[in-house]
């Protein structure tokens, strides 16, 4: 370990994300008596031009009269490249009851993205006396945003999650799709007459959850556009579920039980995870930092991978 510890992320659970555009009010009800860990009403693209004023107006009133339990709710507002996104900060920090717990900052390509609006929302919660400092999310999903992922990851102490946009991500990155995530046909490999699907989304992937993990933020995997195929969706979220992402966006509601299967640590997982943690509490107690556990090695390492095991399935109990 670097003499500079990694930071934990926040404690609370994220295995799914339900979006829905806040021009649909006739969805929050349906929301809120959801099962996701994470409520995101959009501002941004789901949402026509000729709407915005509306939805905001809508996502304030949900603040206020919908019951969300105990979701954590966001609000995705528009990107900087547009002439929406000052009004859904000054109006939401205006308007907005305490139940508003994060902003979610699309296509962000830079730290200062982030330091723009960390000060504009700072200057409404001071004027507005607001105790309760809002929360960032911020979306990955341009080729400067995977450039600067790290300086990005670092960039305010609000910063609680960072996902992966994959449609304008591939977009931004000229990649030659219209899949919203998982396999894409055309990159494959062949191999003595076998046709392997590669993941094209790897190293994205990747590099997002190394950034978040250096600087104590949740990865959380983007869209699955195809929301009819749920096998596709599962495989998808169990690769990033295995590169280190804690969970992932719902665009349908019944992408939320799947998410939540995928992204919470199955009951053998647990049992295996505390026998290891056990092996090697007796191991210490007898001075080795090594040992055997059903014919393999584990040491201090496979103790602080069986404690984020153990970390995750605690933190959903108490959901
Ligand atoms: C790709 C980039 C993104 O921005 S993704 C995030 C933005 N997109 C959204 O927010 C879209 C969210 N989803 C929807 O708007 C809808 O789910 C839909 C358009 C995909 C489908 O809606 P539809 O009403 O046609 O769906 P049905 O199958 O008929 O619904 C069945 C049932 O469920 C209710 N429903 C539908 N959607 C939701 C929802 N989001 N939350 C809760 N409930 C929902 C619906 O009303 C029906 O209810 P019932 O009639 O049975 O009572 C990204 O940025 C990138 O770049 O990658
Ligand atoms: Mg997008």
């Amino acid at each position: 370990m670097s003499f500079r510890p990694q930071p934990s992320p926040p404690a609370r659970p994220n295995r799914s994300q339900l979006f829905g555009p806040g021009s649909r009010s006739e969805l929050f009800e349906k929301m809120a008596a959801s099962a996701a860990d994470v409520i995101n009403l959009d501002l941004e693209d789901s949402v026509a031009p000729d709407d915005k004023d509306k939805a905001r107006a809508n996502i304030i009133a949900a603040t206020h009269e919908v019951d969300w339990g105990d979701k954590y709710f966001s609000v995705r507002i528009n990107g900087l490249d547009t002439p929406h996104w000052y009004r859904d900060v000054v109006d939401l920090l205006e308007n907005a009851s305490d139940r508003l717990d994060q902003i979610m900052i699309p296509m962000v390509g830079c730290g200062e993205d982030i330091y723009a609006v960390d000060a504009l929302v700072t200057a409404v919660e001071r004027a507005k006396g607001r105790t309760k400092p809002i929360s960032f999310e911020v979306i990955i999903e341009t080729a400067a945003g995977l450039a600067h992922v790290e300086e990005i990851a670092a960039a305010s102490p609000r910063l609680q999650a960072m996902s992966l946009g994959y449609a304008d991500f591939a977009a931004s990155m000229g990649m030659a799709t219209t899949g919203i995530g998982g396999t894409q046909a055309n990159y494959y490999m062949i191999h003595e007459g076998q046709t392997d699907y590669p993941d094209p989304w790897h190293y994205a992937v990747s590099a997002i959850v190394a950034a978040c993990r250096t600087h104590g933020v949740l990865p959380v995997d983007g869209p699955f556009g195809d929301f009819s195929d749920e096998d596709a969706y599962i495989a998808h979220a169990r690769r990033v579920a295995t590169l280190g992402m804690v969970g992932k966006w719902a665009i349908h509601p019944k992408q939320v039980k799947l998410a939540n299967e995928v992204f919470s640590p199955s009951e053998e997982a647990v049992a295996e995870a505390r026998e290891i943690l056990a092996a090697m509490e007796e191991a210490k107690a007898k001075g080795l930092g090594a040992t055997t556990w059903k014919g393999k090695l584990i040491d201090i390492a496979s103790m602080k991978q069986a404690e984020v095991i153990v970390r995750q399935a605690e933190l959903i109990a108490g959901r």
